[in-house]
């Protein structure tokens, strides 16, 4: 191995930079790192992700400008030498085919048009997702913005819009402010109708005009309420597609009310779209931590041996949130917490952790493994579900109100603000696993995260010095997801000493310790997947089809009884029923022990 640190070899690529490859770590020889690479033009960032999605390695990245490959087989010369050529030939082979590309490049364009861009979302998460990708050489070299809504206002007046949002990463200010400048003089405005064929088609002899004769690829990004989407995707599709390159439209949630009219939804869209021109976002998918899941579970031995019944007793999957509805009361009425947190971003997340190992890192190969878990899924029983509702608490003299006193929300709305739920896989992996969600609004704390519980230690020697609450001592792994990301593990431990007394501690990867770099937000990485038509963080339409599913019969036997919350006030913990339903299935909820 020691020799291996003074074999530093090079290499040439047809499209022009070197490469030197060395270990890097010491002794160990974990990591080899390309140390002098001159990339000449080309992306090292999409040299990495190529190679990740063509070698399924997710051990290849970027650090400190580099490309480091991270060597799980570090035990022979051989086995590292036989990394550092698959990495070489692969990036050699990407790096040309990037060079070929990026000929081609000058011919092709994106265009990004945001329907609904003097909404909320597209100021709040949208165009700020847009400049990080600009601000981080991701976003193709001839790419132009528009915004697009009823709303009137010139190209300078969405830039000042746009530039109130916009924010630099806190790890990268340099140049900040003239990238800043830059990325508004690529974005524009054009007002219209969402269902004027007229209104599209000005906006498409605009989008030309930038286009200036390139092949043209188009994404549409529907930022807006639901009951405008088809007429909008009609609009794009017949009057603004492109005519030599792909069209592509982002569709935010809501996609349905539930099995039917989701399922009409999808019929009107696939009057004006093929299947691989939808992209459904969810965008708790592009969360760091949610993307990690996967390689936490495939790329480690010692979690997936662990990963079903025989060990794991119980997950939960936890989302709170330390503010109302406010604002959005007219919305969220029509919804509910099952429809907005549950039934997309919890349930997603669950499909992700139970999944089966995919054939692939493919979208089509994860994502039919994630739909086999939802139809593998147990009907969720009405007495499995505890609902509330929160009302106004007065708190060191500030009062925040109730769910009810919003003027947008119907007077003695029954509607859901927090929801607890026992769900079951039946299948052989999981079989009486229970799979516990939690969903509220103006809770005490924001935060998402998964937990999962293990099974007690068979005849455990130490039972007697870890106290008389057997749940307590188990482990837990705790993904957590915001704020402040981290995976921790809590184990056991004996406290330093001359006596034999146990407490349980934490082994803990907090994110914001190990890695430097700002985590970006979920919707950079989704929007770069569709730009790069990378659908594995999409839900494909059957994806949609059982997860409705599974939860319409619910909704339907809630919302005809009219079964009526159980109220909790703003700022606290919850309804207790929820602590009643954890205990018939014989868990404690992991965000309300002791050491958290
Ligand atoms: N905001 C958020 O945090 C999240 C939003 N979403 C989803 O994203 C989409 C956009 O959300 P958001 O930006 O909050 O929505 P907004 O309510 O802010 O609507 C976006 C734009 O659509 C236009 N609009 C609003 N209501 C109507 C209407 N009744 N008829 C025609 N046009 C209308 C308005 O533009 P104009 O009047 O200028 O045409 C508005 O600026 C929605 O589907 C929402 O469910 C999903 C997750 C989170
Ligand atoms: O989709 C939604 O998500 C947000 C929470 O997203 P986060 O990324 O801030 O955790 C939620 O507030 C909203 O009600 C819901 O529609």
């Amino acid at each position: 191995m020691a020799s291996l640190s003074s074999s530093v070899s090079s290499r040439s690529y047809s499209s022009g930079y070197s490469a030197s490859f060395s270990p890097v770590n010491g002794n160990r020889h974990r990591s080899l790192s390309f140390l002098s690479a001159s990339p000449q033009g080309l992306n090292f960032h999409e040299l990495c992700v190529r190679f990740q999605r063509k070698s399924g390695r997710r051990s290849v990245f970027m650090q400190d400008g580099a490309i480091v490959a991270n060597s799980n087989q570090t035990e022979s010369k051989s086995s590292l030498k036989g990394l550092k050529d698959e990495v070489l030939s692969v990036l050699s082979h990407e790096a040309a085919k990037v060079g070929a590309e990026s000929d081609g490049q000058n011919l092709s364009t994106v265009s990004i048009t945001v329907v609904g861009a003097s909404g909320d979302l597209a100021k709040k998460k949208i165009f700020p997702a847009l400049f990080a990708l600009y601000y981080e050489g991701c976003l193709p070299e001839h790419f132009t913005i528009y915004g697009y809504s009823r709303s009137k206002m010139t190209d300078v007046e969405l830039r000042n819009m746009v530039s109130k949002t916009l924010t630099c990463r806190i790890d990268k200010r340099e140049n900040c402010g003239e990238k800043m400048e830059e990325f508004l003089k690529r974005c524009f405005y054009h007002s219209g109708q969402y269902d004027s064929q007229e209104h599209f088609t000005e906006l498409d002899k605009k989008l030309k005009e930038h286009e200036a004769g390139r092949i043209s690829n188009r994404l549409f990004y529907l930022s807006i309420p639901p009951n405008i989407f088809v007429d909008a995707v009609k609009c794009a599709s017949t009057s603004a597609s492109s005519v030599n390159g792909w069209t592509r439209v982002i569709v935010e949630k809501p996609f349905g009310r539930d099995s039917e009219t989701s399922a009409a939804l999808t019929k009107s869209l696939k009057q004006y779209l093929k299947e691989d021109q939808i992209f459904r976002i969810d965008h708790y998918l592009g969360k760091e931590l949610v993307e990690n899941l996967s390689v936490l579970r495939f790329s480690n031995l010692i979690f997936e041996p662990l990963w079903s019944r025989q060990y794991i007793r119980n997950v939960q999957f936890i989302f709170s949130e330390d503010f109302g509805t406010e604002g959005r009361g007219g919305y969220f009425d029509n919804y509910g917490i099952i429809r907005d947190i549950m039934q997309n971003h919890l349930l997603q997340i669950l499909a992700l952790f139970a999944m089966e190992t995919p054939v692939s890192l493919d979208a089509e190969d994860i994502r039919n493994e994630k739909v086999k878990v939802l139809r593998s899924m147990r009907p969720i029983r009405v007495e499995d579900v505890v609902i509330g509702q929160y009302k106004s608490h007065t708190k060191g003299g500030v009062t925040n109100p109730g769910y009810t006193d919003d003027k947008t929300v119907p007077k003695g709305s029954l509607t859901p603000t927090f929801a607890a739920a026992a769900l079951f896989i039946d299948n052989a992996r999981w079989d009486g696993v229970p799979f516990l969600m939690k969903a509220g609004k103006a809770l005490h704390t924001k935060s998402a995260e998964i937990r999962v519980q293990f099974r007690h230690v068979p005849g455990n020697l130490y039972n007697r010095n870890t106290g008389s609450d057997l749940d307590q001592a188990t482990n837990e792994l705790v993904i957590r997801v915001q704020p402040d990301e981290a995976i921790y593990l809590k184990i056991n431990n004996k406290v330093p000493g001359l006596g034999m007394r146990l407490d349980r501690s934490n082994l803990n990867l907090l994110y914001s310790a190990r890695y430097s770099k700002e985590i970006p937000d979920a919707y950079e990485r989704l929007l770069l997947d569709a730009i790069e038509g990378e659908r594995r963080l999409f839900i494909r339409s059957d994806e949609l089809d059982a997860a409705w599913a599974l939860f319409t019969p619910l909704l339907k036997e809630i919302e005809e009884k009219k079964r009526i919350p159980e109220y909790y006030p703003y700022g606290s913990r919850g309804p207790v029923g929820a602590h009643y339903l954890a205990a018939k299935h014989k868990v404690q909820w992991g965000d309300v022990s002791i050491d958290q």
